[in-house]
């Protein structure tokens, strides 16, 4: 069964040389860019009521993040000042730009009063609704600012965040909330193959690929504020996932859950991974073949008035608990133009998805992810204007 990675496309193989651009026109890195393996992400608390200070970290984010993309230092690691502290922490020199992107987040506590950014909240920013299910722990929970680092290594990645949140630290405007380290990349994009999540299924085979749909329902172009346009809005939910249990269950019970057949993905109603999901095919006893309480069921834009969004989540593990069982689970990120649409699927999937017995919604966060700066610009330099 290694086929597949036998006959690899350009963008499944591993390129450490390979960069993105920070600057540009459009919209961040790190949505619609091709899914890395690795995600180092976290969350912050902004630590000081000053706007000058929310503006200086987001200008030193930036500039640090153009940096580390092109697979530079953000300063010297070894000082020539003999008791010099070095200002770039040095674990990623030599591994290459491994693709990294870092994705910038402004939460819900940005726009406010407190930093004269009341009036420039974007039109649809606001706290997640409270979703069915919901089990959320305000240790992973919420946060002012985002960042999503992505790249082909993880030492990369982490580099990139621990940076990062060094420099929150050293302006005194920010600091470290929760964080999850991923991998395994549980989402596809164009060209790539299927990746599983940790209950062995392919995840990511209806997801978004094509730039017209990015257009249609990622990207905001509502033809308000210039500086939101190109902008998204990035959902997160830390999800644990039982593993234990789903492994005592049938496989045959699996496929139900998901609608899909575990070895090849294909849906239930057809025979290969990329078959169309037929919700209307019916068994000999008159029964949906994919059951309706499955989760792509629930989950399909032909069930949901045509709502689609972009998945971009990774596995993650925390280990074990206290009883020596897996903790592990998927860090759900999804990219839309609004957020309703997330709150749309997960109103239904909370409600009534057979996974649910499988999982548990631990973490969350909303944040909106402006444009990406032109040259010479940072991300968000336009609130302050
Ligand atoms: C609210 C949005 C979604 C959450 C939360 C979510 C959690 C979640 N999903 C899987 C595994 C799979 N999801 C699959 C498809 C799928 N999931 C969502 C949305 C959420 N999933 C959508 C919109 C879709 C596409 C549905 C369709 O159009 O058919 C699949 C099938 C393969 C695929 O198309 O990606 C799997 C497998 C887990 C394990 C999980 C929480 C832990
Ligand atoms: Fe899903």
């Amino acid at each position: 069964h290694n086929a597949t990675v036998a006959k690899a496309e350009p963008e499944d193989q591993v390129d450490l040389s390979r960069q993105h651009a920070f600057y540009g026109k459009g919209g961040q890195a790190g949505v619609t860019t091709t899914p890395q393996r690795h995600v180092m992400y976290m969350t912050f608390d902004m630590t000081s009521q000053n706007p000058r200070d929310l503006q200086i970290l987001l200008a030193r984010w930036s500039a640090a993040i153009a940096q580390m993309m092109a697979g530079e230092i953000i300063g010297q690691v070894e000082p020539v000042r003999n008791s010099g502290i070095g200002m770039d922490t040095g674990e990623a020199l030599d591994l290459g730009p491994a693709s990294l992107t870092v994705t910038v987040g402004l939460g819900p506590g940005i726009f406010t009063e407190t930093y004269g950014l009341a009036d420039k909240k974007p039109a649809l920013m606001r706290e997640l609704v409270q979703l069915p299910s919901d089990n959320l722990q305000s240790a992973f929970t919420g946060g002012d600012l985002s960042l999503q680092a992505c790249a082909d290594d993880p030492q990369v990645a982490y580099h990139a965040i621990r940076n990062l949140a060094r420099i929150a630290k050293d302006t005194g405007a920010a600091a470290t909330r929760w964080s999850v380290l991923g991998f395994g990349r549980a989402s596809a994009g164009k060209n790539q193959s299927t990746p599983r999540n940790l209950f062995g299924f392919k995840d990511g085979t209806r997801n978004l690929t094509e730039p017209t749909d990015f257009k249609k329902f990622v990207w905001i172009n509502d033809g308000g504020p210039a500086w939101q346009q190109q902008g998204t809005y990035q959902v997160v939910r830390k999800i644990k996932m039982h593993i234990e249990n789903w492994d005592t269950d049938r496989v045959s019970d699996q496929n139900a859950v998901f609608g899909r057949h575990k070895v090849s993905g294909a849906p239930l109603s057809g025979e290969k991974e990329f078959d169309t999901p037929d919700f209307h095919q019916k068994d000999s006893e008159g029964a949906p073949v994919i059951p309706v309480t499955s989760h792509i069921s629930l989950a399909a834009h032909e069930n949901n008035q045509g709502i689609r969004i972009l998945r971009r989540s990774y596995n993650y593990t925390d280990g074990i608990n206290k009883l020596g069982m897996l903790d592990a689970g998927l860090l759900f990120i999804s990219y839309q133009k609004d957020p309703a649409s997330f709150e749309a699927l997960q109103t239904r999937l909370g409600a009534a998805d057979a996974l649910n017995e499988y999982i548990s919604h631990i973490g969350s966060g909303i944040f909106f992810v402006p444009p990406a700066p032109p040259e010479g610009d940072y991300i968000g330099s336009q609130l302050f204007s």
